[in-house]
């Protein structure tokens, strides 16, 4: 089974954009909760543009389904706040300062030591760690001998190139995943997926734990109600 994790930091953006507490974060993570997404992921970011720190610690105290927090642990601010709250995995991503979304995949080999030492201070504390990858098998390797339980793949270059030729454009995903199954590594992907692509996806990687969607189930659900949208792409997940 694949899990769906929904990504509310849409939510936040749109909640920051007038000053105010409408939309209420911690109300949507439940009605997606409520409508069957199977998990909530936040991405925290250093200027907290979109999920501030606090949402995290309160929507801690809510989410009854799998707790997701991703970010970029350069700064001790993010490390601490997943050591407080406890989430049910941390997904390390490598952000560069300003860009405008996650663009890319650890060096998982270049990185070795800064990621294993990170990945044991989380373990320590039974948080499950999973490392964002670019799909390669080298950096799913890597992920493994820093000590990741999981790694999450990348894939706004498979949602990029699915129109042109989705055969072509899966083909290092299915590598990269193949190599997780080979050394014991769960599997999560995200990044742009949407009702156009997550079935092939599903159907190519059927052992995918968990996908993490924000951008596009958020804007579908404009057109098409949350609870709706969040039907539909459980049974995108269904083969
Ligand atoms: C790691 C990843 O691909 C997502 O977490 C993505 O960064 C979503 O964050 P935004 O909604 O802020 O773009
Ligand atoms: N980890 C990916 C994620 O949480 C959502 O990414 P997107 O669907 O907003 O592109």
């Amino acid at each position: 089974m694949t899990r769906l994790s929904v990504n509310i930091n849409k939510i936040a953006t749109l909640r920051n954009s007038r000053g105010g507490d409408n939309p209420n974060v911690l109300k949507v993570a439940l009605d997606c909760e409520r409508f069957g997404a199977q998990g909530i992921t936040v991405h925290p970011r250093p200027d907290e543009r979109h999920i501030r720190y606090q949402d995290v610690y309160d929507l801690k105290e809510v989410v009854t389904t799998e707790f997701n927090i991703e970010g970029n642990p350069s700064e001790r601010k993010f490390i601490d706040l997943v050591l407080a709250t406890k989430p049910d995995q941390v997904t390390l991503v490598p952000d560069a300062l300003g860009a405008i979304t996650s663009n890319a995949g650890w060096d998982t080999i270049t990185n070795r030591n800064l990621l294993t030492e990170l990945i044991q201070e989380f373990k320590k504390e039974n948080i499950r760690v999973s490392v964002f990858v670019d799909p390669d098998p080298n950096m799913v390797e890597g992920a493994k001998i820093c000590g990741a339980d999981r790694v999450e793949l990348y894939t706004e270059p498979y949602a990029a190139h699915y129109f042109e030729n989705r055969q072509k454009a899966v083909i290092p995903f299915v590598l990269a995943a193949e190599k997780a199954k080979e050394v014991g590594m769960g599997l999560n992907a995200g990044h742009d997926l949407s009702l156009d692509n997550l079935r092939f996806l599903k159907q190519c990687i059927p052992w995918m734990d968990e996908v993490s969607i924000g951008h596009a189930l958020i804007s579908d659900a404009l057109y098409l109600g949350l609870e709706n949208t969040i039907q539909m792409y459980l049974r995108e997940l269904e083969l």
